[in-house]
């Protein structure tokens, strides 16, 4: 904290990559601190309670987190069973934990870091319950950080990854705050206990909107950090022949690695820019919120659960595969990947449970769909819905983009066409509406996948389209375009073929261009992965070094390792060598036998 301070380090882009530098491989304990209390005290308190509370935050001064899932609820907000009942005569909500399910669980550094929480609750005020609300509670003693009276805090206990984050469980017994710690920006208790609404509900929810923005981010830095790695080491590697009796090839000479990898390296490069389109739009809607214009609140809910959705999960299977392309030296911490996936393999499941979130976006589409079927006007990002599905591709051998983001089109348009048409068929069968849209999800999926793709190709051709970018740069990046789109066509051919989209012939072309650009992109891979200039320390890798030294840090590693510390391991003492003597004694028995 001093440190960013004595570099002058202002803004919260350059406070979270310092931050990063500092903890590269561990997740910083104080991450929910900086990315979701500070911000959420920011955005969800008055004004005076932003003044109030956000310099201690900054400072830190007040370190926090938020509390929101419980033992028996993370998904379903709606059903959280923590209480907060405000009394009128001491001016002070009740917090309480009222069953057992109703434990917080999970909470980020609740257990033995903060000493703040922000904590979900249902709120009660004169008899009434008004759904949940943000409350600021102090947990521990500002002096000693001891447990404040009327806790129980613990940590939850090991897991997969998160391993510098202190995930803890946390009840109330009847735990008193002051009514002026509920977050008020949108909704208030009158000091008479008075209920005042906000203008939407899910205004309470606006913390998690953001924080799935970010993950867009996370899975850019995760996918791109590993792609580096498997990338370098895949270029320093040599194993078996590629010409008999050659010298062993580079592994990045094989063109099954080269289908592993060049595809996810592209995959980077579509995701960071898709992050940061992601990010402009959250910023000018977000804005537009604060500002009491809600109009475009359902766009960018639908979107930041789509996207965090979409880019976490194929972040997660191409850092796997990744992994799986350094061979045994990549199921080695000394690789830097399984860090890389422990870490950021739970964004699937938290800030929203990914398969929940598509479906977020999935009934947004719905919506959608039926407004452009009544020929009401849709936001732009949506339009491709009234695409004429009886159009068949005009694509020809050089993969146009304009082809390309056609077919994108099509495919979405199609598959939520396709999904809507299942729900209202339920429907007319005699279904009620929610088992109509249950009996359409899984169809609501594909599409919404659909529908996220092509928000990132679109994303990607635009940014190629409207920014002044050199000319060889330009090529090698409408290489990387290319290559996402055309890979991400013959990968899930069958969606897009379904309806007769595309002729033999253009599969054909299609099929030829995914590996023309894998001998295009080869020349310049190392260079594509040095550019995001990801330093040794970040990466903490030794088949990813820049310098390429690998072996010889696989071996200083290796010598390393604590095991190394004696010769022979006290488990010969405490249990080999006796169970030789055993076996040895039984031997001269049988023998004597
Ligand atoms: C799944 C959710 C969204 C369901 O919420 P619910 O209240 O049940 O709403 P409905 O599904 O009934 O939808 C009603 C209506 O509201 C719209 N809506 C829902 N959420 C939002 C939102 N955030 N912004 C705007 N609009 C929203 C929805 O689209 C519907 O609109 P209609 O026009 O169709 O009526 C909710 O339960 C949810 O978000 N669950 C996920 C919980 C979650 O994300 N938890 C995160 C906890 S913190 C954490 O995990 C931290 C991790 C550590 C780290 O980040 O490092
Ligand atoms: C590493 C990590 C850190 C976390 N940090 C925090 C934190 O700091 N603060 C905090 O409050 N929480 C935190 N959480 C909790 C996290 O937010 C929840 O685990 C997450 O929201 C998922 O909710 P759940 O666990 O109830 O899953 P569930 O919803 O119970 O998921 C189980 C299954 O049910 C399915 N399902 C659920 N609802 C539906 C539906 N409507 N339609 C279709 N399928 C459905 C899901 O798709 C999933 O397959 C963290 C979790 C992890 C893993």
């Amino acid at each position: 904290m001093d440190r960013m301070e004595e570099l002058g380090f202002r803004s919260e882009t350059d406070r979270q990559i310092f931050r990063e530098a500092a903890a590269p491989v561990e997740l910083s304990p104080f991450g929910l601190h900086s990315g979701m209390f500070v911000p959420t005290l920011e955005r969800q308190g008055t004004p005076e309670q932003s003044r109030k509370w956000v310099p201690l935050g900054k400072s830190f001064k007040m370190i926090g987190t938020y509390a929101q899932t419980e033992l028996g609820h993370g998904t379903f907000i709606r059903g959280l069973e923590t209480t907060a009942t405000f009394d009128p005569e001491t001016q002070e909500f009740i917090l309480d934990s009222p069953t057992l399910s109703s434990i917080k669980y999970w909470p980020g550094n609740v257990a033995k870091t903060v000493n703040h929480c922000l904590v979900m609750a249902q709120l009660y005020t004169q008899g009434k319950c008004h759904g949940t609300h943000l409350f600021l509670v102090q947990v521990r003693n500002m002096e000693d950080h001891t447990i404040m009276p009327g806790l129980e805090i613990g940590d939850i206990g090991p897991k997969l990854g998160f391993d510098g984050v202190d995930n803890g469980f946390m009840r109330f017994n009847k735990y008193r705050i002051p009514r002026m710690n509920m977050l008020m920006r949108y909704a208030k208790v009158l000091e008479n206990g008075d209920y005042i609404k906000p203008k939407n509900a899910k205004l309470t929810y606006g913390a998690m909107v953001m924080i799935r923005v970010f993950i867009v981010m996370d899975a850019f830095k995760t996918l791109s950090r590993a792609a580096v790695i498997a990338v370098r080491y895949s270029a320093v590697r040599r194993q078996s022949e590629l010409r008999p009796g050659g010298e062993e090839a580079q592994v990045m000479d094989y063109q099954t690695q080269q289908y592993k990898l060049f595809p996810l390296l592209a995959t980077s490069y579509a995701f960071l820019l898709a992050a940061e389109g992601m990010s402009q739009i959250y910023a000018k809607i977000s804005s537009d919120i604060e500002r009491g214009n809600l109009e475009d609140m359902p766009q960018l809910h639908a979107l930041a659960c789509g996207l965090k959705a979409f880019c976490t999960w194929v972040a997660c299977e191409g850092i796997e595969v990744c992994r799986m392309s350094c061979g045994g030296h990549g199921y080695s911490h000394a690789s830097g990947i399984p860090k890389i996936y422990a870490n950021i393999v739970g964004a699937c499941t938290y800030e929203g449970e990914n398969t929940v979130m598509m479906l977020q976006t999935a009934r947004y589409l719905s919506k959608c769909y039926i407004r452009g079927q009544r020929g009401e006007s849709l936001p732009e990002l949506i339009q491709y819905l009234t695409t004429d599905l009886n159009v068949k591709s005009t694509l020809g051998e050089d993969c146009s983009f304009e082809s390309l983001v056609a077919a994108y089109s099509h495919r979405a348009a199609r598959m939520v066409a396709v999904a809507c048409k299942l729900q209202q068929t339920n429907k007319k069968k005699g279904m009620a509406g929610h088992d109509a849209w249950n009996k359409s999800t899984v169809p609501f999926i594909a599409a919404t996948k659909a529908h996220c793709h092509l928000f990132i190709v679109r994303n990607f051709v635009t940014i190629l389209s409207q920014k002044k970018i050199d000319p060889a740069t330009h090529n090698v990046l409408s290489q990387l375009c290319t290559l996402y789109a055309v890979y991400g066509i013959v990968e899930n051919m069958g969606e897009f073929m379904q309806d007769g989209y595309f002729n033999q012939d253009q599969v054909s072309i299609l099929n030829r261009k995914v590996l023309a650009l894998l001998e295009d992109i080869r020349p310049n891979a190392v260079a594509l992965v040095d550019a995001f200039d990801y330093p040794d320390h970040l990466l903490q890798s030794c088949l990813g070094r820049y310098d390429g030294q690998v072996y010889e840090a696989l071996y200083e590693y290796s010598k390393s390792s604590p095991l190394n510390n004696t010769d022979i391991h006290s488990s010969y003492y405490n249990y080999i060598r006796p169970m030789m003597q055993k076996r040895s004694e039984s031997k001269n028995i049988s023998a004597k036998l």
